[in-house]
Formats: C-alpha cells, structure tokens, sequence
C-alpha cells in the first residue's frame, strides 16, 4: 500500500450539490501528475479538501501514513504539503523579498519572541532566512526583483513568486492551481521548464491543476479528468488525449444535422 500519498472515495457537497464524487488518487514519490477537467469541474475543490480549506463530505486524504483529513492548512503546511493559489494571494504592497521571507512559517513564531526580547540570535536567524528566501528568489528567476513591490510584477512573474513562497515552506508535495493562467506562450514554455527544475532540485512531487492543454501534455507523466465531480479518465497524455470521454467533456457531443 502506498505510504507518501492517497486520496480516498472523497467526496464534497455544497447543499444540495455534488462538486467531488468519490475522488480517488495514490501518487508516488517524485511523480508529476495533472488534474484537468472542464470550469466547474472540481478540480481546486479537490486541493482545497487535500489543504484544509475545505472539510470533505467523506473520503480520506492519507499522508506519509497519516490521516490528515480535515486537518486545518497551517497543519496541513507544517507536514510538508504546499499550495499555489488560482486568485494569485500575494502581500501586494510587501516587496518581493518580503513576501518569501514571510512564508517560513514554521519558524515565524519563535522570530517573533527573539524579537521581543531582543536576543542577538534573532539577528543572526534574520540574516539566514532572508538568504534562503535569496536562493527561492533566484530559483525561480525573480532574484533581481527582490525589492520591487509583489503587486506591481507582471501577472507571470508573480505565478512565479507565489511558487517561491511555496517553497519557503519546504513541502514534500507542491499543489499548483492553473500556474500558467494568464501567461504567453514564452512563459508558459519556461514555467514547464522551471516546474521540471524544482521538482529535480527540491525533490518535489508535483500535482497540478490546468487548463492550458500543451502545457499539461508536456509536463506531466499522468492525467486524471474531472467531469461535473465525477473521475472520467486517468492515464498517460498519449491516452488522456485520444479518451474518448476527454473528448467528448471537452468539446461536447458531436453534433447531427
Ligand atoms: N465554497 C463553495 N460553496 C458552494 N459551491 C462551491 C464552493 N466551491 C466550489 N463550489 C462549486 O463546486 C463546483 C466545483 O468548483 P471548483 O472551483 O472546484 O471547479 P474547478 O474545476 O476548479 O473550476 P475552474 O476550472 O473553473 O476553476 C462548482 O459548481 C462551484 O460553483
């Protein structure tokens, strides 16, 4: 049985709708795997049952052997599991430097009292936290930016920085919610290159939501697609993309004069 990651028949209701429908997903280690799925979907209610945001209906999300589910996002961060988010979230008037530093979340509170006390060491943990937040920065090309204001970036480099605030937090798993949204086709192309770094660099192991097709096809080693809640393929981009069911979610029944 699968130890690292398991989604178990989950399930997510809003009154009287169903927007997830026994969701089920076992991802390995190091895996790069897609979520599509046509608006509506279900497929950020997916991450945020997975994240904390949302409490499933029933269903289970298993991590390193744990039941987290339920578990509120700052526990759910803590354990290694890091989130982007489709509606970018950023500190826009902070600069860019602020915004990852801000993201050491598990040391935050420990920062804080040294502050108040003035103990040196705070000094010293400052010092080290801000060339971490440097290296994220430079890693995600975004090192000259450091002091320019998070909200007046281009719409693709803050994509960007929200990712590097991702990794601050050190996961084990990284959720990407439509990453390329808004991007060209250039950045889109450097973004897959850049989540293929990360994922070597960091270790990481990728799940991610999007709708920009060739970026998906080109990235990731397995697809799973969701239709009005319901799980209606999974497989290689080869197989995803001839499924007879994608097709038809996609593009609709075909039509008969
Ligand atoms: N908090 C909520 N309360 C009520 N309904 C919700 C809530 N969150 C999502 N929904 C509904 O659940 C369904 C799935 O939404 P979700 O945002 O997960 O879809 P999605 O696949 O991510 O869509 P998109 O690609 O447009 O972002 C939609 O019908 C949506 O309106």
């Amino acid at each position: 049985m699968n130890d690292f990651f398991r989604l178990d028949n989950l399930v997510m209701q809003f009154g009287g709708l169903t927007a997830v429908k026994d969701f089920s997903i076992v991802i390995e280690p190091g895996e790069l795997v897609g979520l599509i799925g046509p608006n509506g979907a279900g497929k950020t209610t997916v991450f945020n049952m997975i994240t904390g945001f949302l409490t499933p209906t029933a269903g289970r999300v298993l991590w390193n052997g744990k039941d987290i589910t339920g578990a509120p996002p700052h526990v759910v961060t803590a354990q290694g599991i890091a989130r982007t988010f489709q509606n970018i979230r950023l500190f826009a008037d902070m600069s860019v430097l602020e915004n990852v530093m801000v993201s050491f979340h598990h040391t935050l509170q420990s920062r804080f009292w040294k502050a108040m006390l003035g103990f040196p060491s705070h000094r010293k943990e400052e010092a080290r936290i801000e060339k971490e937040a440097r290296g994220f920065l430079e890693e995600l090309h975004l090192g000259h930016l450091a002091d320019e204001k998070a909200g007046a970036l281009p719409y693709g480099q803050q994509r960007r920085l929200e990712i590097a605030r991702a990794l601050a937090t050190r996961p084990k798993l990284l959720l990407l919610d439509e990453p390329a949204a808004g991007m060209n086709p250039q950045e889109t192309m450097e973004l897959a290159q850049l989540v293929r770094d990360i994922r070597s660099r960091y270790r990481l192991t990728i799940f991610l939501i999007e709708h920009d097709m060739k970026f998906v096809m080109g990235l990731c080693e397995r697809i799973k697609v969701l239709d009005y809640g319901i799980t209606i393929a999974e497989g290689t981009p080869a197989e995803i993309q001839r499924h007879p069911d994608v097709i038809k979610a996609y593009l609709g029944e075909p039509k008969h004069a």
